[in-house]
């Protein structure tokens, strides 16, 4: 095939739904397996006519197909738009979806995630799916705020999820209750605002490192944003943020705002440009407020929902995923006193420090904890002051924490 006809037939298949592309290589894999039926008789027969076996009639419209130049699955898939092109595709789709009751497949993303369902944007409508069982077995872990997933409507008009799409990143933590299940608080977010505030209450640099660690885990950049900075007195401000300085020195974006007196929006409004964010962080620390000086509009996008089971909307407990005018996407978690971390090994939760790394590689053992061992580098770094006390600290809480609770 041709690489410009290839290349047309390929920006077709990836148009396809997921369905659709299930038939596609279901039937690409069955005219696969006839052509070598086929070239295997015909070898045998030592004919040149060959008469295609009853149980591969598919074969019978099909073009040579033993002549093909077609190798892969793929290359077959293509073969198949070519030689009976995609519509018949997608009308074989819709006919298996009559079968099953559901019509007018949808693609969406998750906005909010209950008990047995889920509210679905789908240009700019929201829709209320239930979630199809083998999903809702592990609801938690398999479908989550950010998701992007497909549903569609059963004959009385109830949506139903059909399926997710793989995530491109995730921010995890293990549950609560159960700490070998996963809970993923957000997906497919690009950035995660850790939202702390400078008083009431107070901020806790070990939760901070905590989120930092769940985010890069998941792909996930963190933003520290410092909020209530109004309630700091102008001269004793040196003190009271002296503990981002060690996120300072590692580079990252930190934001200082106040809610209340709108300082900093605009400042964090523009780093979340065109973004899909979440915002977490210890309950209290004002992330509802924030989010409602950058989002004013939010309420109005809220309401709209297709409630098509009568379950009812959501409480205000769980997270929630808004999307301005403005091209901000943020999803809203609910605030908490702990997170643990998510199947984390104690020798893999040093890297995530990266200002211990360069120095890690000086150490006289090269499983070296950084705890107790002679000859540790980073311990060396920590007294001559160029690895902080704060972080280090934050370290070996972390370390504990992981090594009692088994890794999370
Ligand atoms: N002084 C001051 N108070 C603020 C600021 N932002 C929020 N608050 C107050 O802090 C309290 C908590 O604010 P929320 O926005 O509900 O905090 P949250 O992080 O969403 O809390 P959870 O929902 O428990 O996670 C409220 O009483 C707010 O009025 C701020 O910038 N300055
Ligand atoms: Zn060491």
């Amino acid at each position: 095939m041709k690489k410009s006809k290839r290349k047309y037939f390929q920006q077709q298949l990836s148009k396809l739904t997921a369905g659709q592309k299930r038939l596609l290589y279901k039937r690409a894999a069955n005219i696969r397996k006839a052509a070598q039926v086929n070239a295997k008789n015909k070898r045998r027969a030592g004919r040149k006519e060959f008469k295609s076996m009853r149980s591969y009639d598919d074969t019978l419209n099909f073009q040579k197909p033993d002549r093909l130049d077609a190798v892969t699955i793929d290359d077959w898939a293509l073969k198949v738009i070519e030689e009976e092109g995609i519509n018949s595709l997608i009308e074989a789709d819709s006919q298996l979806t009559d079968q099953h009751e559901y019509t007018d497949s949808r693609k969406g993303i998750v906005v909010f995630v209950e008990a047995g369902g889920c509210e679905v944007q789908s240009e700019r409508e929201n829709f209320f799916c239930l979630i199809g069982p083998e999903i809702s077995m592990n609801q938690k872990s398999e479908i989550a705020v950010g998701d992007c997933v497909e549903f569609a409507f059963a004959r009385d008009g109830t949506a139903v999820v059909q399926s997710v799409m793989p995530r491109k990143s995730r921010l995890s933590r293990p549950d609560p209750l159960k700490p070998g299940i996963e809970r993923v608080i957000a997906a497919n977010v690009d950035v995660a605002v850790v939202v702390a505030s400078i008083k009431r209450p107070e901020i806790r640099p070990s939760l901070i490192d905590r989120y930092i660690i769940a985010s890069e885990r998941g792909g996930v950049k963190p933003v520290i944003c410092v909020n209530k900075i109004d309630l700091i007195d102008k001269k004793g401000r040196g003190g009271e943020l002296s503990v981002l300085e060690p996120y300072r020195q590692l580079g990252m974006e930190i934001v200082e705002t106040s809610a209340d007196e709108r300082v900093g929006i605009d400042e964090l409004k523009s780093l979340l440009a065109d973004k899909m964010c979440v915002f977490v962080g210890h309950s209290g620390t004002g992330k509802t407020s924030l989010l409602n000086c950058i989002l004013p509009d939010i309420k109005a996008r809220v309401g709209s929902v297709h409630d098509t089971t009568g379950l009812g909307r959501h409480t205000t407990t769980n997270s929630c995923l808004y999307t301005a005018e403005c091209g901000i996407s943020v999803i809203d978690t609910p605030g908490i006193r702990e997170f643990g971390i998510w199947k984390i090994e104690p020798e893999d939760l040093k890297w995530f420090f990266e200002e211990f790394n360069e120095y890690a590689e000086q150490c006289r053992f090269s499983n070296c904890s950084h705890t107790h061992e002679p000859g540790c580098r980073v311990k060396e770094a920590l007294e001559e002051g160029r690895i902080t006390r704060q972080r280090y600290e934050s370290y070996l809480r972390i370390l504990e924490s992981i090594q009692e609770e088994g890794g999370y």
